[in-house]
């Protein structure tokens, strides 16, 4: 039997913003019979943020498998119960771009990752102000061309398009660079960081572990460039069943003597992973073929024809995309308490850094067009000021 609830749990206390005095806060939210307690302290040089939950049928505490990528730290913040199993977290003392937070308690991706944890889960996620360009997927057999067009791409667009650099323990290549075309990752460190819940995709593959970090995907999206992903057909597969709203590209050869050729050609294999790779083309391209995974499919043959095909096809999705074009503003505000609203939406009551009553301010959080969510960001938030803070933040 669990330790006895604490009173604030028999109060079914629900909303309780702490005093962003304290150097400790504890919030309390009730979703069915399950009391999420999420508590954050600064000790001296230390922070820590906790996320615990009280079960009101057995009257026990559980500690939670915590995935996704937390506040740094919690001064003091106040939580509101969404509709669709997120908490909104507004955290106290930070600035307006940083100070939204959603712990995912009963999402889609929640309930998938208790069963594949057998735990209790929750999902932390950053709230994005706007709408950022889609990601790209492109995938392929080994040799077909996805690296030589994704350099391509990069070259003449530096400043549209941006890497995803994975995590791998396979050994680097002659001229390969640490962090540019890989984080080359020893494999008991790279399982260690999946368990943590770090990564977006994993898969085995030619005898390899390679993996999508969170991070990886979200700090080009953050600079407001669009995310390419060079990963494995089991890779999109795993994107596909994700939270990452992208657009997935199959580049496939003009034939499989073809592919072999440029393979051998490009002379970075041994004979036996050349094998292994050959064999692993075969089931990729039938891979490729299942309804539903893939939106376009390239072949690969005049490389300079294939690459003009994947720029209009692009382009074609950037126009197509309304929310290609909005761009993230940065704000400083400091949130200083929080309330609900009808129709998914919240007010922020705020005062403007290194401010004075007289600045104080309401924030009205537009939550109905979320996009995203754990393990990455929570995108598509909509921010408007509603009384005197005005200055720069009208239809963000
Ligand atoms: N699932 C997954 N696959 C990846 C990732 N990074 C690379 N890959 C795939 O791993 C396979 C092998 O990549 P690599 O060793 O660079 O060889 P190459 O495809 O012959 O250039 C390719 O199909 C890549 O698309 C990743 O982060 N996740
Ligand atoms: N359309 C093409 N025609 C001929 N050779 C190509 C073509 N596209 C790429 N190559 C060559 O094939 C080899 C494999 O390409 P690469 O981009 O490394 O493939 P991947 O990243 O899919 O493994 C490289 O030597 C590259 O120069």
């Amino acid at each position: 039997m669990g330790e006895e609830a604490p009173e604030y749990v028999l109060n079914s206390l629900e909303l309780a913003a702490c005093d962003s005095e304290s150097t400790g806060c504890r919030t309390a939210t009730i979703v069915g019979n399950k009391m999420y307690v999420v508590e954050g302290s600064e000790d001296g040089s230390k922070s820590w943020i906790n996320v615990k939950i009280f079960d009101k049928l057995t009257r026990s505490w559980v500690f939670p498998t915590v995935l996704g990528i937390k506040p740094v730290q919690l001064k003091g913040h106040s939580t509101l119960l969404l509709k669709n199993g997120q908490l909104l977290i507004v955290k106290m003392d930070s600035t307006l771009d940083g100070c939204i937070w959603f712990l995912e308690v009963d999402s889609p991706f929640v309930k998938e990752q208790k069963k594949i944890f057998g735990t209790e889960v929750v999902a932390w996620s950053k709230g994005v102000i706007g709408n950022a360009p889609k990601p790209i997927v492109i995938s392929g057999p080994s040799g077909v061309g996805k690296g030589t067009l994704i350099n391509k791409l990069m070259k003449e667009f530096p400043s549209r398009y941006g890497f995803s650099v994975s995590h791998t323990t396979r050994a680097p290549r002659e001229k390969e660079l640490d962090g540019v075309h890989y984080h080359f990752t020893e494999r008991s460190i790279m399982e260690k960081d999946i368990r943590d819940g770090k990564f977006l995709e994993f898969a085995s593959v030619h005898g390899n572990l390679y993996g999508t970090s969170i991070e990886a995907v979200e700090v080009v999206t953050d600079s407001g460039k669009r995310c390419i992903l060079d990963i494995d057909v089991q890779g999109a597969r795993s994107v596909r069943a994700s939270s990452l709203d992208a657009i997935f590209i199959f580049i496939t050869p003009p034939s499989f003597e073809e592919l072999e050729k440029r393979l051998r050609a490009r002379g970075t294999e041994t004979e036996e992973q050349v094998q292994k790779r050959l064999r692993n083309a075969r089931a990729e391209l039938d891979e490729a073929k299942s309804p539903g995974l893939f939106n376009h499919i390239l072949v690969n043959d005049d490389l300079e024809s294939c690459y003009g095909n994947l720029k209009k096809l692009l382009a074609s999705d950037e126009t197509a995309d309304p929310l290609y074009q909005s761009s993230v503003k940065i704000l400083k505000a400091h949130v200083s308490g929080m309330e609900s609203k009808a129709d998914h939406r919240t007010l922020i009551h705020c005062s403007a850094s290194g401010t004075n009553a007289a600045t104080n301010s309401l924030l009205m959080l537009d939550t109905s067009s979320l996009k995203g969510g754990a393990p990455g960001r929570t995108r598509g938030l909509g921010v408007y000021a509603l009384g005197s803070l005005g200055d720069g933040l009208n239809g963000i």
